[in-house]
């Protein structure tokens, strides 16, 4: 849709007019993802007549973004030579951290409408602009002229895309280009585009070695001390055994908030009293050095007595956050947590994750957990009917519906979709008293997965639920579950049949283990104790160890690497930053076809 050409300049002025007053227009004579910024920007009471926005003197420049995409930058500029092109990066609120400019005209307007490094062009601060508008529907978008919701724009285009970190799939700022709005054309967004794409791999290959380094200074550690050795980075957490055994999901999230402090603070040790009650030591050393990292690798050193620890191994499990959920692993409490806090905020969540990794479970708990009274309704996507949006308008304006959740929005066709945000927004406006809460689930890892852009800018946080390989020692608690459930208790599972499936990578997740366990009650064994024998033929078939967790995502990091580059191992030993002869012995060891 941000695709399409802009309707002329004059029609678009006066609908822009005709808005502000509160006037009918011509619906056409607006694009869709523009009027709806602009209902964003009355909202949020933007004035639109004059541009008032926060400003920080120094821009942190020494991060990840600025320091990939700058070169880049410059490149671009060099080739633009000359013309009266800028070009903007930002961070993902918008905030301007470079603006590279030829054109010393242009340059002078820019810092009237202070679109200047230090000014956060951010939709909520700046109404509808390329930048802001972009970040918020997360996709591209180009804004032309009287597009802009604040006046002092309306002699500009803005081209803007946001950078999605490629690892994470994050979106970590964004990269602009603005010119006059009569030089405007529609190669800017395509140039945008691609100058977002060089910035990419240009986060792709610093953060590989970034991550290798983080890596080797990790192993190291481990190799010089018996104690518990963590090493984390944006996205990153790696532990070893003696930390995996003795830091539950509360204690690690405990150490690592501990961390970030210190690195912030630029302290390296810290005695800290964990939620279990242990004391421990951490100590605590950026990598790399010196600089104002975000990575670090962690010395755990218990204190008092060694009782301490072996004390806490044996203390009552934690209480699972939410009802009819278990695990207490911490990527899974971490993704409970996030979900029964949006529920609580009354934010609209999108739970993604591939096929059977417990979405639906979730919102169906975090719903439990804080609505005893009223109604959780579920709709599935899959195979929508044309009066799909009137069902989603008829669940939400339904009194005794607190919560819905849409299933597979993925399978939505584009005019279903474009029905669904229709639906969505309509209802909203008409329950502002009492709203109810919206959960989407996204499947993801199939073939189809449609541009969700506008969807999104209704649901503001996205909860990535792990896959269960990487909470796998989760499996321990939810086999038990499963089997009471499905045996009314009275089936147990045997160590060797458990560290069996400790070993499966589990691709259909927990819904594949739920699977498994009906499998055997159903035919093997309602009663007694499950041996080897008595699991399917593909779970017993696997010699293989068991991954760790660093493991798993390294095997998964390969997996997407040979994906991304139509299975060519060289190509996708070199995105990683491992050698070939590496790669091939890892894709043998993990065996990967
Ligand atoms: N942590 C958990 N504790 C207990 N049961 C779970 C947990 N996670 C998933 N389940 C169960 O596993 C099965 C699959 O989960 P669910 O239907 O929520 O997956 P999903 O991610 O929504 O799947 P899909 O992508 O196929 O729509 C369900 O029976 C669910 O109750």
């Amino acid at each position: 849709m941000d695709e399409v050409e802009p309707v002329s300049g004059r029609r678009t002025a006066q609908a822009r007019l005709s808005f502000l007053t509160f006037d009918a227009f011509p619906v056409g004579d607006v694009r869709r993802p523009v009027l709806a910024s602009w209902v964003r920007s009355r909202r949020r009471n933007l004035p639109a007549d004059r541009i008032d926005l926060p400003y920080v003197a120094d821009p942190d420049l020494d991060q990840p973004l600025a320091r990939s995409a700058t070169p880049v930058l410059r490149r671009l500029r060099e080739h633009l030579d000359g013309q009266p092109i800028s070009v903007i990066l930002t961070e993902r609120n918008g905030l301007v951290l470079r603006r590279l400019t030829a054109d010393t005209q242009l340059s002078r307007h820019l810092d009237q409408v202070h679109l200047a490094p230090g000014f956060s062009y951010s939709e909520q601060f700046a109404g509808t602009n390329g930048i802001g508008t972009a970040l918020e529907r997360g996709g591209p978008m180009h804004v032309f002229g009287h597009e802009h919701y604040a006046e002092d724009l309306e002699d500009l285009a803005c081209a803007g895309v946001p950078i999605k970190h490629p690892v994470s799939g994050k979106i970590v700022g964004a990269i602009d280009l603005t010119c006059w709005r009569k030089d405007a054309g529609s190669l800017l967004i395509t140039l945008a585009k691609t100058t977002a794409d060089q910035i990419r791999a240009a986060l792709m290959s610093d953060s590989s070695a970034r991550e290798l380094e983080l890596l080797q200074e990790y192993l190291q550690a481990g190799r010089r001390s018996s104690d518990m050795v963590l090493a984390f980075a944006d996205d990153l957490l790696l532990m070893n055994a003696t930390a995996k055994q003795n830091l539950d999901g509360s204690d690690q999230a405990a150490v690592l908030a501990h961390a970030t402090e210190m690195l912030a603070e630029a302290r390296a040790v810290a005695l800290v009293e964990l939620p279990s009650g242990s004391r421990v030591r951490i100590s605590c050393r950026p990598v790399p050095e010196g600089a104002r990292a975000t990575a670090a690798v962690l010395q755990v050193t218990p204190q008092a007595s060694g009782l301490d620890l072996a004390v806490s191994a044996h203390r009552p499990p934690p209480r699972p956050d939410l009802p009819g959920i278990v695990g207490r692993s911490g990527p899974w409490l971490a993704c409970s947590r996030e979900v029964d806090n949006a529920y609580r905020s009354g934010n609209w969540i999108v739970l993604s994750g591939e096929a059977g990794s417990g979405k639906l479970a979730l919102a169906r708990a975090a719903h439990r957990q804080n609505s005893r009274t009223r109604s959780l309704r579920v709709l599935d996507a899959t195979d929508a009917a044309d009066d799909f949006a009137d069902d989603v308008e008829a669940e939400l304006t339904d009194d005794i519906v607190r919560s819905l959740v849409i299933r597979h929005v993925e399978r939505l066709g584009q005019i279903r979709l474009d029905e669904l945000i229709g639906a969505l927004y309509s209802s909203r406006e008409r329950r502002l008293s009492d709203p109810p809460w919206v959960a989407l689930t996204l499947t993801t890892g199939g073939s189809n997965q449609p541009d969700l852009g506008e969807l999104l800018t209704l649901f503001p946080l996205t909860v990535d639920v792990p896959p269960l390989r990487h909470h796998i020692d989760d499996v321990r608690e939810l086999v038990p579950f499963f089997l009471s459930q499905l045996s009314h208790g009275d089936l147990s599972c045997s160590p060797e049949a458990m560290q069996q499936l400790l070993r499966s990578a589990w691709p259909g997740n927990t819904a594949e283990l739920r699977q498994v366990m009906k499998q055997i009650v159903q035919h093997r064994r309602r009663t007694g104790v499950i041996v080897l024998a008595d699991l399917p033929a593909d779970h017993q078939a696997t010699s293989r160890r068991s991954l760790s967790q660093l493991e798993a995502l390294e095997r998964d990091a390969i997996i997407r690497s040979l994906l991304d580059n139509n299975g060519n191992r060289s190509d996708a030993a070199r995105a990683l930053g491992m050698s070939r002869a590496t790669i091939y012995r890892k894709i043998h060891d993990y065996g990967i076809r």
